[in-house]
């Protein structure tokens, strides 16, 4: 298929929702016109084109569009949500419905054109052929560079022990965070509180729900990004792109009366554990956002409160072995959403972050978290804290586990720079927006980096 016949297909995919067809739409008026520049400016400087450089040459440019008319198409349309398709539907009554895996096709057209059943996940591929000497077509992506030759990261590493000490010590423990955040966007924490019992548990229950047959993970599938419980593979496979080497499940966590019931019930440790686990990291991310509120100056307990009442998303990833693992990755470059990210793995390395434009390592330690800034934070911070761009690379021997635990706000509630941090001459960097609407505007977006925050952001 021609990559603008592709185009067309995929604009028309989004019948159910009125803003991501709106703004689909008026994409596809834009992608054409580029194309006719991109091909003029081809023809101008001599060299020779292809519709597949053409469409790489301008894919960026596209999705900051559709960004931006995503923002715009909310305004026009209202903030109505979407109406229900059949993916919308709630586990319980996908639980009584005998055919809820067949609401989803497991049979897709890649974006190279192949037919194959990509939504299985990658995990049931690198079983189902474990002599794959190659790396399949549609995981090939356009890296700048080998991905595994990444330099190590020295990242701070923070003593949290020092939150509870005496003023002094609490001091500077706050203020090595306070430039951790705005330095790195990164950091990662010892002595936090959390046993390694525990830890290892949440690894251990995260490898036997992937570990499930095909059809039991199946029941969790959706491809509504807001769904609160979900398990998919790669990025977002309702979006044609490339595919990445990675199945997850994700689940909200705090508030747990909203979601709890859906959890799954196998493994039969699953609920106990992971619901001990999210307290227990949930005490530690309003200890976190205390700190951050205090070396930001604002007022006690500012980012508690608006995390307090807010969202918290576990997502357990899983890297399989891969045949060509510097030609992919598991997870593109991306930031996270929300405002703190803390994240843990079953000892095998693989994430990387964006620091002054170069690519780094980093090595975890065991027992310890990586704790890294969302893009909430970057907002309410109205810049001071920058969001770290990251992503998973994968390996060719080992599987990788790891278990990411997101918080923000309340999923109706505008984000935006916290008053006390708008220096007056200089206003607000970033458009107001719900946490909602900037999950799905980030979603939305198949080549991610910072391209949502990049949308809300005001230039000035
Ligand atoms: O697997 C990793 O190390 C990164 C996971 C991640 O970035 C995410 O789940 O948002
Ligand atoms: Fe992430």
């Amino acid at each position: 298929m021609s990559t603008l016949a592709s185009a067309i297909k995929w604009i028309k995919k989004d019948r159910v929702d009125p803003i991501l067809k709106k703004a689909r739409s008026i994409a596809l008026c834009a992608f054409v016109s580029h194309i006719w520049k991109a091909r003029n400016a081809f023809i101008f400087d001599g060299t020779p084109f292809t519709e597949e450089a053409i469409f790489h040459k301008i894919q960026k440019h596209i999705n900051k569009i559709i960004a931006f008319l995503l923002l715009d198409a909310q305004k026009t349309i209202g903030q109505n949500p979407p109406p229900r398709s059949s993916t919308h539907l709630t586990m319980a009554e996908k639980e009584s419905s005998p055919s809820e895996t067949s609401l989803i096709s497991n049979k897709e057209e890649t974006p190279n054109g192949n037919t194959f059943d990509f939504k299985k996940g990658v995990k049931n591929r690198f079983e189902t052929s474990p002599h794959m000497k190659k790396l399949p077509p549609e995981f090939v992506l356009q890296l700048e560079r080998n991905p595994l030759s990444a330099t190590l990261a020295e990242i701070p590493v923070i003593d949290l022990s020092g939150l509870n000490c005496p003023s002094e010590i609490r001091t500077s423990t706050v203020k090595a965070i306070s430039s951790a955040c705005e330095l790195w966007g990164f950091f990662m924490i010892t002595n936090h509180g959390i046993k390694m019992s525990l830890i290892e548990e949440m690894l251990g229950v995260a490898q036997e729900f992937f570990d499930l047959n095909l059809s039991e993970k199946m029941k969790y599938a959706s491809e509504d990004v807001m769904s609160p419980v979900r398990y998919g593979t790669s990025l977002n496979t309702s979006k044609k792109h490339n595919l990445h080497w990675r199945d997850y499940f994700r689940h909200y966590g705090h508030p747990f009366q909203h979601s709890f019931h859906l959890w799954p019930v196998n493994p039969p440790k699953y609920r106990n554990v992971a619901k001990e686990y999210l307290e227990e990291i949930w005490q530690l991310a309003m200890k976190l956002g205390g700190a951050i509120s205090e070396g930001l100056g604002l007022e006690n307990g500012y980012i508690e409160k608006s995390m307090g009442e807010g969202l918290q998303i576990l997502a357990a990833n899983y890297y399989p072995p891969c045949p060509e693992p510097d030609k992919t990755l598991g997870l593109a470059a991306h930031s996270d959403h929300g405002g703190l990210t803390i994240l843990m793995q079953n000892g095998v390395d693989g994430l990387q972050i964006k620091h002054n434009g170069e690519w780094f390592s980093v090595q975890h330690v065991p027992g310890t978290f990586l704790v890294n800034i969302g893009d909430y934070l970057e907002i309410l911070s109205n810049g001071k804290y920058k969001s770290v761009e990251h992503r998973a690379t994968v390996n060719a021997q080992k599987t990788r586990i790891s278990v990411a635990v997101g918080h923000g706000p309340e999923l109706k509630s505008p984000i935006k720079p916290a008053s006390p941090l708008v220096d007056e001459r200089e206003g607000i960097h970033y458009r107001p927006i719900t946490y909602q609407d900037y999950i799905r505007l980030q979603q939305s977006i198949t080549t991610r980096g910072k391209n949502a925050l990049q949308a809300v952001l005001i230039n000035k």
